[in-house]
């Protein structure tokens, strides 16, 4: 695990250019920019090229769409492609909605992702696991996690992050899974996104996708449990802001000291 791609990060600075949901779009910027990176956001489809060329990563999260938008996720995605920029795709709430799983998959076969991040209802989606995802969430089920995880990656041959209490990242062959984290984090609409654009952001300081995967799970996790460890029943407000701090001023070193992965 290179927990010292923090440091890289911190010091590069990448430009993460993100395609965000309304609903979240604040705390991937402030996400973003607490840990180290540079996010920009746009809405416009007509500076794609401009604004991939400018990044040093995309995520693109499926989080709340206009079919206006749809054209203009399908044309960054192309783009990151052509421009051989690393690509995130967050697909939230595919394994809720029929219709967001209809668009996901069409998007899949206009642009190849390097990185998928979702929780387990959204990647047993992707996979055609069977499945009872809840919303946003991650539902319920009784499939293996790791079989799901690796499936989704094998079919559509990119690296898979299967986020929950525990992350299972696979690059459809080698398995790496982070323990580290905090209950926290489902009282907080946007952690999920947060991480995906963390992603994106690792994704820019290093070529091996699977190790920048496993990395920002390792990073974003661990600083989330020691937010929480700081605070005797800290609540969902005030978690939120102790986030962004952890993000901005965590130390690889506090890192290594906790960090659980297999
Ligand atoms: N019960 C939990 N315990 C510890 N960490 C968790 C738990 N649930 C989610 N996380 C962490 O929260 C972050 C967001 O993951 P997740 O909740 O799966 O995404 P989403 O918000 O898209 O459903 C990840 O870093 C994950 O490790
Ligand atoms: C509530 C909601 N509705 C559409 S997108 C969104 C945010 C999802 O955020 P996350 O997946 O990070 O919890
Ligand atoms: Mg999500």
């Amino acid at each position: 695990m290179k927990v010292d791609l923090l440091d890289t990060l911190r010091h590069q600075n990448p430009i993460v250019f993100n395609i965000s949901n309304f609903v979240t779009v604040q705390d991937v910027a402030n996400g973003l920019n607490a840990l180290g990176a540079s996010p920009i956001m746009s809405e416009e489809v007509a500076e794609a090229e401009e604004m991939v060329g400018l990044s040093s990563a995309v995520c693109l999260n499926l989080g709340a769409f206009t079919q206006t938008q749809v054209e203009q996720i399908r044309k960054v995605g192309e783009v990151a492609n052509q421009q051989h920029k690393p690509l995130v795709i967050d697909p939230v709430a595919v394994g809720a909605v029929a219709y967001r799983k209809m668009i996901a998959n069409n998007l899949l076969t206009h642009f190849h992702p390097d990185v998928i991040r979702g929780n387990a209802g959204e990647i047993a989606a992707l996979a055609d696991v069977d499945w009872q995802a809840k919303g946003i969430d991650a539902g319920e089920g009784t499939g293996d996690l790791v079989a799901i995880a690796q499936a989704c990656a094998q079919k559509l041959k990119c690296v898979v992050i299967l986020s929950g209490p525990t992350d299972v990242i696979t690059d459809g062959t080698r398995v790496v899974k982070v323990m580290n984290g905090t209950p926290l984090f489902q009282v907080h609409v946007g952690s999920g996104d947060m991480l995906s654009s963390i992603v994106a952001a690792f994704c820019a300081v290093e070529a091996d996708y699977f190790e920048a995967a496993q990395t920002a799970c390792l990073v974003f996790a661990a600083i989330g449990e020691r937010v929480a460890q700081a605070t005797p029943n800290l609540g969902a407000g005030s978690f939120s802001v102790q986030l962004m701090d952890g993000l901005q001023l965590t130390t690889t070193a506090q890192i290594n000291a906790i960090a659980a992965y297999q």
